[in-house]
Formats: C-alpha cells, structure tokens, sequence
C-alpha cells in the first residue's frame, strides 16, 4: 500500500493525492507490491510512497492501450475527441491550485511558477489540440496515370497508435500535456511514464483525464523507475513510438530500444543554449531577460539560456548586472511568496551542479555570484555566475540543469555565431539586439530549433519544438505536433 509519510498538513499534499497506477481506467498498486518513495526537494525530507510499475504493469498498460485504439477511442470522430481536450483543459483550469501545489511540493519549484506557466501551458496545450483534432486532412494529388489509366490519389492521416510517453522532472505537467494532447487530437492511445523524482501532478492528471470522460484505457498512467517501467515501455512491441524528453544518456538508450521493433521516435534532450549580446542591444530588456533564462525553474530547463555570449563593449555590466540579479534571488519555502528561487530536484543534482561549479573554478573561470550551496535542508544550490570564460570550458559545453551561467566575450557578430554554434546542442538561442533586420540574418545562421529575438524561450501550443544535432530529432507542439502522432497513407483509385 502507498502511504503518506507525515500528516496531510504537514507534508502540504492535498487530500486524496493519487499515487498509485491508473490502468485500464483502474487505480491499482504495483503487480508486485513495490513502492518508491517520492521527497520533497525543499526540506530533502519523504513526501509519499507512490506504487512502482513493473513490466508486467506496463505490458497491461501497453494492451489497455491497445484495445482502445481498436475500440471505443479509435472509433471516435475527431470533434469528439477534440470536445473531451477541451474538457481536460477546463479540468485542469479548475485544479489548478492542486496542480500548483503538487508541482511546487514535487520539484522544489515556488509555487507561482507553475501558476504562471505550467498550468496555462498544459490547460492551453490541451485546448490548442482540442482545434486540431477535426482538422486532420490529407491532400488530393495529381498524378500522371497508372499505365496510361487515370487514377484518383489522395493521403489520410492515421494515428500511429500506441504512444508511450516518458516524461521528466523539471516540468512534469506542462511536458506530459505536450506528449499526450496531440497523441490523443490524432486519434492515438498512450502510456506514460512519469518521472519517479516528480510523479503526483500527471497522476493528478490521470483524475482529470478520466472526469473528462476519456475511454478507459486511452491514457495509462504507470509510474515507476526508469530503468524498469521506462525501459519496458521503451522495449515492448506493443508500442509504435515512444515520445521522450530527458537526457541524452537515456535519449540513446531509449533510441536503441526503440530501434529494435522500428518505433517512431520524438527525443528532445536538453541543450547548453546561447544567449547572444549584441552591442546595440537594450542592456536592461537584455540583462533581466537573461537571468530569466538562466534562473527560472531553478535553472533546471532544457532551454535554459546558460551560454551568455556578450560583445566585449558590454561585458563588465553585463556580468555585473548578472551577478546582481544572481545576488537578488530569494532561495527558499517554494511556499513563501517571497520565494524566487527553489530547491534543485534531489541530492543528485545538486551534487551534479556542485561538481560544475567546482570544474568552473579549477578550469580558471571567475566567480562573480553564488558559487556554493546556503546552509540548511533541502537541496538548494546558489545561484551562479562565472566570468572570464570560454567555451572550451566543461561548464560551457556539458548541460548543467542547474542555476548557473557562464558569460564569454565576443568581438564581431561571426566570432559570436561560431561560438554560439560550436556546442553539441541545438535546442534554443537567444539574440539581443535593435536591429531586427540583423537578427533575421543572424537567426538563420544559429543552428537551433528555436531562435527568440530580444526574449527567451517564447514557448506556445502552436510553435513546434525540439532540438538539432543532441538536442534530439523531430518535434512537438502545433502541426508538427499532428505529424509527429500520424502515419501519412496514400490511397490510389485506377479509375
Ligand atoms: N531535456 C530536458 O528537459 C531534461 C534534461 N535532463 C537532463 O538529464 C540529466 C539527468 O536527469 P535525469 O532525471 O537522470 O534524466 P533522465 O533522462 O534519466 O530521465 C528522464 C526520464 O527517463 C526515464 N528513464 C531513465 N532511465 C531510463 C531508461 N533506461 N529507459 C527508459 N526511461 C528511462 C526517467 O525515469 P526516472 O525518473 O525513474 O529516472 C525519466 O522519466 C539532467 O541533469 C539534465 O541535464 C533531465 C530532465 C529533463
Ligand atoms: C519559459 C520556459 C521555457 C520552457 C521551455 C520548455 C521546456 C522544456 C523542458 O525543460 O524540457
């Protein structure tokens, strides 16, 4: 049996939180019993035992999902799936203190954080694919004739049926929407994974899916660990694609996996993103927003803006207005409202980002904020800023996931692109300039998925994402996000 560790109040989980399997339209523990233990990142203390999925619970999550693609789901006209999206995000508009709460008690992030962005974007990504979901067409095409008779062609979109989902911890919510709201928009059923560090607000998810009246079976909901739960998913024949967001470690295992049974893929896999300073820039709009990038979420974002390439002109205010906003951030009770900054997700990665942090000092850059961890409980890693760096530099190269950023000097625009470019990622860029028509020209220049001009990471339901070169392959979000979750067939009538 699951159990909360502490009382209700004093581990702050909403009553009734879900933590155990959601299969086949049951909630059910583990096949085998096991539980994993689930902390809270700002006091490093347990939260809830929440059930671990084996192999067995995925291959019955796998044919749930399964008799549903052939059943009632998969026979659904699209307006009616389009019509139970728009009732999730309704759902999840009404849970949203819930959804809040178990984000910020899971992942360690303040509370207003996933109010400002994870719950509009789940809510939005839902309602975004909710249009879709009738407007799958395909083409009629022209063609020459089949032996020297006319013919009729034309393309449908099918789904490409059952989708596993594996999802991280950095946003749980926001990144499990945009894995199963275009999966479900096509016509597609999944299982997913959720991260064993921040499970409870996709299982609170699950909840939502089946009030919203979702068949069940459609989406599964099997926590678990990785290397169990994940890996079996990864594996199981039953699964046409498998759609992951994590680190390019697992990214590769996961694609070998999938390599095996010919699954489709969608990897997204972190990056070591630039942020360009150009010496016309507006240096306040320039400063905040590039602590923005570095500093939300604990720094602990795929598109973290961690690379700060800086025209020499301007680079002592740039790291001094860095170190400043570094010096401004409010560690602390992801609860107390005047908290600007939370905890990092477990011991592990604050270790990880300490280890960096160290790298950085030995490898001869200068530290102009943070630099260390405050003293206390929970896993909380100041915020940081090195200076009088280069990117040949580990803490310029490797992800970090943490909140630290490494600011390099550039003299000419070419000097900053080949820079912002040398990187074996490709997921996000930034350019900070007045002059827009140089930043068209610079933006095709940059090799990454998406480029912001004076701003980061404008994420939206409608704007495909994902990465180039390690960053991963194919993408999410808006029509690409349809592609991604349909098989495209040909149909040719010889007339
Ligand atoms: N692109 C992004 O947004 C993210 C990037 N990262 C990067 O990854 C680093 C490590 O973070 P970490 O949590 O370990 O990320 P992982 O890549 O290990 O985890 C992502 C997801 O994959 C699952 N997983 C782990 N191993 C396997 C496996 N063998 N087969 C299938 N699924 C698996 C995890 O399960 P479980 O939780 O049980 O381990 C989790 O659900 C971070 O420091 C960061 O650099 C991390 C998270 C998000
Ligand atoms: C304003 C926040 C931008 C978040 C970009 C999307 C994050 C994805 C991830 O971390 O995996």
């Amino acid at each position: 049996m699951t159990a909360v560790h502490e009382n209700v109040s004093a581990t702050g989980l909403p009553d009734g939180t879900a933590t155990q399997l959601f299969i086949g339209g049951q909630w059910r523990p583990a096949s085998d019993g096991g539980t994993f233990t689930d902390l809270n990142p700002a006091t490093g203390r347990p939260l809830v035992d929440v059930a671990a999925g084996t192999g067995q619970d995925i291959d019955d999550a796998v044919r749930a999902a399964r008799a549903q693609l052939n059943g009632e789901w998969g026979s659904l006209p699209g307006a009616a799936r389009g019509r139970i999206l728009n009732r999730v995000a309704d759902l999840i508009e009404r849970d949203g203190e819930i959804l809040a709460r178990l984000e910020a008690l899971d992942v360690g992030k303040p509370v207003g954080q996933p109010t400002m962005l994870d719950i509009p974007m789940a809510a939005g990504t839902f309602r975004h694919f909710a249009g879709w979901a009738d407007k799958i067409t395909g083409q009629s095409i022209p063609t020459a004739g089949y032996f020297g008779q006319p013919t009729h062609s034309y393309t449908v979109r099918e789904p490409v049926g059952v989708i596993g989902a594996i999802v991280p911890w950095n946003t749980p919510l926001m990144i499990s929407a945009w894995k199963i709201a275009p999966a479900l928009a096509a016509g597609n059923t999944l299982v997913v994974k959720p991260p064993e560090d921040a499970p409870l607000s996709i299982l609170h998810l699950a909840t939502l899916l089946e009030e919203a009246g979702l068949p069940a079976g459609t989406v599964n909901i099997v926590p678990g660990l990785g290397e169990i739960a994940g890996d079996a998913l990864a594996a199981h024949p039953g699964v046409d694609k498998i759609s992951f967001t994590g680190s390019p470690r697992v990214g590769r295992i996961i694609a070998k996996r999938a390599a095996d049974t010919f699954k489709r893929t969608t990897l997204e896999l972190g990056g070591k993103s630039p942020q360009i300073i150009l010496p016309d820039a507006d240096l306040e709009a320039a400063i905040n927003g590039t602590a923005m990038g570095l500093f939300f979420n604990q720094g602990e974002v795929c598109a973290a803006g961690t690379r700060i390439l800086v025209h020499r002109s301007l680079y002592s205010q740039v790291v001094d207005g860095l170190a400043a906003a570094a010096s401004a951030q409010v560690l602390g009770d992801p609860f107390d409202p005047a908290t600007t900054m939370g905890a990092l997700v477990n011991a592990k990665q604050r270790d990880t980002v300490l280890d960096y942090i160290a790298a950085g000092r030995s490898e001869g850059a200068r530290v102009a904020a943070g630099g260390g961890r405050p003293d206390g409980d929970g896993f909380f890693v100041q915020p940081t800023i090195f200076a009088d760096a280069n990117n040949d530099m580990k803490i310029a190269r490797e992800e970090i996931f943490g909140p630290v950023g490494t600011v390099i000097a550039f003299d000419t625009t070419d000097e900053a692109i080949a820079i912002a470019n040398a990187t074996d990622y490709g997921l996000a860029a930034s350019i900070w300039t007045r002059d827009v028509s140089h930043a068209h020209i610079l933006a095709g220049k940059v090799r990454a998925g998406a480029v912001a001009v004076n701003g980061w990471a404008p994420i939206d339901p409608a704007l495909p994402w994902g990465g180039m070169k390690t960053s991963g392959t194919g993408r999410e979000l808006g029509w690409a996000g349809i592609e991604a979750n349909t098989e495209e067939k040909v149909v040719t009538i010889i007339l």
